[in-house]
């Protein structure tokens, strides 16, 4: 029986690939040459310049209106952001959007594809390191053409764990997301890092170079994609109070297994994020 979904995989690798050039270009020239208070206005404008090259290839390729779309772009200015039955791409074009204003080396290009409310394949170009990840549903998960795994670590006191701050700068979450981090390097762990992208940091869960994400604030175009491949990789994925993993939420934990995401979620002070799908008026089918 033919595979529905290969020619739209093998297509999204090109697609992410083509939007990670054009990020690089627009890092190598209009950044570097303009203040950073004009670089935000200019990365605003490349966010949205590389998600209109995503969806309108996706939608040449596709035909309009057989498909549906959830941007972070797009939600930005008022698309609905609803999971339906219908096949629905989530993309968020440039992860890691303070990191390019900044000219700090991590932005990925996130390329998430669900199918009847199910994630079937995701693909994450990390366009400054030129590496290309991404997993099919039951079929593995890969960085460039090489397969990759989780860490076999066993005992969170040999691991490092990897979060966000966020952008939200309220005192009161701001403290518990410090508070949730200095209990975790307490526990002890070898360390906390933080590459400024959620696609990255799954990425980094998914390879073996630390053995667990958590974030609450993010959203599902940040980690839909990720989602996948740490799946695939062999990992496991959270709701931040110990549930199943809920893309709406806008919080997870992702790990190379079980023992260590429950570990973490002992010491996490959940606050809340208003779930992506509540952030939409229009409730689709
Ligand atoms: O770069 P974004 O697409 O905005 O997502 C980032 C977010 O800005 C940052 O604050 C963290 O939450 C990261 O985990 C997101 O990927
Ligand atoms: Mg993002």
């Amino acid at each position: 029986m033919e595979d529905p979904w290969q020619k739209a995989y093998d297509f999204a690798v090109t697609v992410a690939r083509k939007a990670g050039e054009v990020i690089r270009k627009a890092g190598e020239s209009e950044i570097k040459v303009s203040t950073k208070s004009s670089t935000v206005d200019l990365v605003t404008k490349t966010d949205e310049r590389v998600e209109k090259i995503i969806i309108g290839s996706l939608k040449e390729e596709f035909g309009e209106g057989t498909h549906c779309f959830i941007g972070e772009e797009s939600v930005a200015k008022g698309e609905p952001c609803i999971l339906t039955h219908k096949p629905t791409w989530i993309i968020d074009p440039v992860d890691g959007t303070t990191n390019f204003v900044h000219g700090f080396p991590f932005v990925a290009v996130s390329i998430a594809f669900a199918v009847n409310k199910q994630l079937e394949f995701g693909v994450i170009y990390s366009c400054l390191e030129d590496k290309m990840y991404k997993a099919r549903n039951g079929k593995g998960a890969y960085c460039d053409d090489e397969l990759i795994q989780v860490s076999d670590v066993k005992d969170i006191n040999k691991s490092i764990i990897i979060s966000e701050h966020g952008t939200d700068r309220s005192p009161e979450k701001v403290k518990k997301i410090f508070s949730t981090m200095q209990k975790i390097l307490c526990i002890p762990v070898h360390g906390l890092r933080g590459s400024g992208t959620a696609a990255t940091n799954m990425c980094l869960v998914a390879t073996g170079a630390v053995e667990a994400f958590f974030e609450i604030g993010i959203h599902c175009w940040d980690i839909a994609a990720g989602a996948v491949i740490v799946k695939e990789a062999g990992g496991v994925l959270l709701d931040v109070d110990g549930g199943p993993f809920d893309l709406m939420s806008r919080r997870m934990v992702s790990a190379n297994n079980e023992v260590i995401a429950r570990r973490i979620i002992k010491e996490i002070e959940i606050f809340s994020a208003e779930r992506d799908d509540d952030m939409c008026e229009i409730q689709l089918e």
